[in-house]
């Protein structure tokens, strides 16, 4: 049962006509799974007189440029029909005294809706607040798929780790409310609306249905957060009869962890659907069941832009040596080429990738030798 104070207002959101969303035929391929899920709007723009479509890219700090310059080089090589339009974001000071990101990368992706980019550093404790979270609250990003499948032939202590997880990805204990109260006492707001929840319900059981998935898995934390993770759950529950065919059920975040490290396999035929902290952390956990950051990718949805990234940070302690693993940034480019709707390019790209690692061409994660631009060659030489 939802909190008292609550409950008037979920009655009335209830009650609400639900929107019909389109129909999006199904499909299933690769790791990189497709991401123009409904209620997004699918890509839409059309090729310039090039031949090209443009995409901004973000190439990011840290390894940023490095695994950025790889996929450049890929796509050349691929011949893949996009012109890169590089912009930066570093912040800078609005009339308000407030750090912000430049208007002229926000017009890219504004005019592109598709973007690709690097990690981006956030200062610890103090300093601006992170731009990540600011891209994805710009442009209303309010999806975050993650999946996160096995690589063939590289060996960890699981074969068969196959999740997606969507995370909610504008609010929820990212809402960057904090405050202190009285000397020594610092609060930190966890908001949750019901209609963000619903929005990344909703997406979650289209992306069920649209790649073969049978079950969608709320996890959360309702035992503790009670009217917080509460609301997530009620949309949660009242988007999951607008699904008859698609399975729901719900876990706890401690137990969840628990099972998928135990034997990930039963992950495989579902999505599982959370608020912001649950699926940043999460992620990362299973990235380390398949070998680490360097191989997982993930799209920041919403309804009029995309943006591609890896899960991965800007990894300080390797960058500018390069040593980065750039499979995570292409797969991520993999999902977004998917996104336009070029499934050749993505599907050629994306074998010449598992083929070099299944055939041992490895970067220093993964325990091979070759650094990230002898990494890079080996998959165009497979492309
Ligand atoms: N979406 C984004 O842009 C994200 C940004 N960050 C930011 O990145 C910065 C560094 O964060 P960390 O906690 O150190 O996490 P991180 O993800 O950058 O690194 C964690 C560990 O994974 C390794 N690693 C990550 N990506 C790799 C790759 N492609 N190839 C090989 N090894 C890789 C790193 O070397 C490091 O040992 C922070 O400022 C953080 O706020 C963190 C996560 C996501
Ligand atoms: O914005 C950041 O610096 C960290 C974000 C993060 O960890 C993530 O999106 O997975
Ligand atoms: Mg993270």
């Amino acid at each position: 049962m939802i909190a008292s104070p609550l409950r008037s207002t979920l009655q009335a959101t209830g009650r609400r006509a639900l929107l019909a969303q389109p129909a999006v035929p199904a499909t299933k391929r690769g790791l990189a799974m497709p991401v123009s899920s409904a209620p997004t709007s699918a890509f839409a723009k059309e090729k310039g007189s090039d031949g090209k479509y443009t995409v901004t890219l973000i190439p990011g700090d840290g390894i940023g440029p490095e695994v950025s310059e790889a996929v450049k080089e890929i796509y050349r090589k691929a011949d893949v029909p996009i012109k890169w339009e590089e912009v930066s974001v570093t912040p800078f000071i609005n009339a308000q005294g407030k750090s912000t990101i430049p208007e002229d990368a926000v017009a890219s992706i504004k005019k592109n809706t598709v973007a690709l980019k690097g990690p981006l550093a956030t200062p610890i404790g103090k300093g601006h607040v992170s731009l990540n979270l600011t891209l994805r609250r710009t442009f209303s990003l309010f999806a975050n798929v993650r999946p996160c499948r096995s690589i063939e032939g590289f060996k960890t202590a699981y074969d068969n780790v196959d999740t997606v997880l969507i995370r909610e990805n504008t609010e929820g204990e990212y809402s960057g409310i904090e405050h202190e109260v009285v000397d020594g006492v610092v609060q930190s707001i966890k908001l949750i609306t019901l209609e963000a929840s619903e929005r990344v319900a909703r997406y979650a059981f289209h992306h069920a249905q649209q790649n073969g998935r049978n079950k969608v898995t709320a996890v959360h934390k309702a035992n503790i957060m009670k009217m917080s993770d509460g609301m997530f759950l009620h949309a949660c529950r009242q988007v999951a009869k607008e699904f008859p065919d698609i399975q729901y059920d719900e876990d706890l975040l401690d137990r969840a962890c628990l099972r998928i490290v135990q034997d990930p396999a039963p992950y495989a035929d579902r999505v599982m659907v959370m608020p912001n902290l649950y699926g940043d952390i999460l992620s990362d956990m299973c990235a380390g069941l398949i070998g680490g950051l360097g191989l997982t990718p993930s799209g920041n949805i919403g309804k009029d832009a995309s943006i591609f990234e890896a899960v991965h940070g800007s990894a300080p302690d390797i960058a500018g040596q390069d040593k980065a693993n750039p499979t995570a940034l292409l797969l991520s480019s993999i999902m977004m080429l998917r996104h336009m709707s070029l499934f050749d390019k993505a599907d050629k790209i994306e074998s010449a990738v598992f083929k070099a690692i299944a055939q041992g061409q490895r970067t220093g994660d993964l325990g091979g030798k070759l650094g990230t631009r002898a990494f890079t060659e080996e998959i165009c030489k497979r492309l």
